[in-house]
């Protein structure tokens, strides 16, 4: 059982709301990382729940050209595909005031994560440092990032003592072959918020809670790993 003091759990009374607060808190980070003249750096999740939450973003006053945006994990399909993640951050996330950010994808002009996996490692070895902020989501198997239950590389992904910031990932819940930041590489970040929204993510944070296996439900190793409490916001 993983004690409930693992995590720091902020829930919004609706999703729109929780965007808002989310997206105010990451532009005051990369403001503030901004100015101390340090690379800003922001990964950000997949999935359907950020949308909401980038939109809002998307429209915070910074110096936008002084931060860079990339994943938290890929699905390795070209951008035209609706899967992919650097479409929906490119749709979603950077318009308006963000335009102006750099945006370093996951996909590269490789035909598999694996053939593209240096390629890959260097992008993220070249944000020089730890980045400033990371979101991640969690699906209700209890996977974050692409580190899905029984995917090939699920323990090196979750190898605290690894040197890898990337790894590429197969899973049979991974509709596609995976990219994905190391928990290192995330859990480094100064900034680590998982956002869930409703009812069914909420049972399935509880079941991670009271449980322990990482294997089984591998946020579980984000909430046992973190450097401090883990910053959970969810709304209904
Ligand atoms: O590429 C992805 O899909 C994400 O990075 C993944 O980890 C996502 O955060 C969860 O699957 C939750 O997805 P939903 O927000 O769609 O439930």
């Amino acid at each position: 059982m993983i004690g409930v003091d693992r995590i720091h759990l902020r829930t919004f009374p609706d999703r729109t709301t929780l965007a808002q607060t989310l997206a105010a808190e990451v532009a005051d980070a990369l403001r503030a990382q901004v100015a101390k003249g340090d690379p800003a750096t922001l990964a950000v999740s997949g999935g359907g729940t950020p949308k909401k939450f980038f939109r809002e973003l998307s429209t915070a006053e910074l110096d936008w050209e002084d931060v860079t945006v990339t994943l938290v994990d890929e699905r390795w399909v070209p951008e035209t595909d609706d899967r992919s993640n650097a479409r929906l951050v490119k749709e979603n996330l950077l318009q308006n005031e963000a335009a102006a950010a750099t945006f370093v994808p996951l996909v590269t002009d490789a035909g598999s994560p694996e053939g593209g996996l240096l390629e890959a490692q260097e992008r993220i070895a070249d944000l020089s440092g730890p980045l400033t902020a990371a979101i991640l989501g969690m699906g209700s198997d209890g996977h974050t990032a692409s580190f899905f239950p029984k995917g090939d590389r699920l323990e090196d992904a979750l190898d605290m003592s690894g040197k890898l910031l990337v790894v590429p990932m197969r899973a049979l819940a991974a509709m596609e072959p995976r990219i994905t930041l190391t928990l290192p590489m995330i859990l480094a970040a100064k900034s680590l918020v998982l956002h869930i929204e409703g009812d069914s993510k909420m049972a399935t944070l509880e079941k991670a809670l009271a449980g322990d296996d990482p294997l089984e439900m591998p946020i579980r190793a984000v909430i046992e790993h973190a450097p401090r409490p883990l910053e959970v916001v969810w709304a209904p």
